[in-house]
């Protein structure tokens, strides 16, 4: 069976663990709470509010409170959707001010490029929203990359840590798994599509294997056809 579809992740995959930590969370740590107080009104930012406040059993929570669970969910990385819905609306203001580019290597646009060209259906799957992938690939220092990819997957597919996730978005792309090849750099996430029937590919940029999976330490040795 031959691969069809690609679906990637992006932060230790097609992109620096350092960008994300470094200068996006930064980012929104700093401008999240003068844009939440300013936008708590707005119907798309109400309702996260809200979900942030669901999430953290505080349905009273005034926007003060919710801006400091925020903050402490940046602090612990928490890849709760509401959260991430609003980094990408932060960031998106960043990316339009010319304050953020994304950070993509150079080996994946070279390699993402190539299985376009070839007829492969690319995918993102990330904890961050479908707007701050669209961000990162669109506004990134190798220029817009957007057209590339046939689709966004985000938490609202599920969990990255559990097969169903995997299944959800094998179903809404409509390959068999198995033809679906998923690259990330966290084996739980390998594991977990693989149980889920895809084929997997570990990205570790600093070198080792991950888990049982075919491991590459940049997207020029994977080749899709080898699957
Ligand atoms: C879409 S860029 C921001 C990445 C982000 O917020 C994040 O939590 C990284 O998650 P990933 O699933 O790409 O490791
Ligand atoms: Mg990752």
């Amino acid at each position: 069976m031959s691969i069809k579809a690609i679906v990637t992740d992006i932060e230790g995959t097609t992109s620096a663990v350092s960008f994300v930590f470094d200068v996006l969370f930064p980012y929104a740590a700093k401008h999240l709470p003068d844009f939440v107080r300013q936008n708590a009104e707005r119907a798309d930012v109400a309702e996260q509010l809200d979900a942030v406040r669901r999430d953290s059993n505080a349905p009273q929570a005034d926007v003060e409170r919710v801006v400091e669970i925020l903050l402490s969910w940046i602090e612990e990385d928490r890849k709760a959707t509401p959260l991430k819905a609003l980094q990408g609306m932060v960031w998106a203001q960043g990316y339009h001010a010319g304050q953020l580019k994304g950070h993509v290597y150079p080996d994946a646009v070279e390699a993402l490029q190539r299985w376009h060209a070839a007829g492969y259906q690319l995918f993102v799957y990330s904890s961050g929203s479908i707007q701050a992938q669209k961000l990162i690939f669109g506004c990134s220092e190798a220029g817009d990359l957007t057209p590339l990819f046939s689709g966004y997957f985000d938490t609202t597919s599920g969990p990255k840590r559990e097969a169903q996730s995997y299944t959800n978005i094998q179903q809404a792309i409509g390959v068999a798994p198995e033809e679906i090849l998923f690259l990330s750099d966290i084996v739980e996430e390998l594991d977990a599509a693989q149980a889920a029937g895809l084929q997997t590919c570990g990205l570790a940029r600093e070198g080792g294997e991950l888990g049982n999976h075919i491991t590459v330490d940049t997207f020029t040795g994977i080749e899709p056809e080898a699957f």
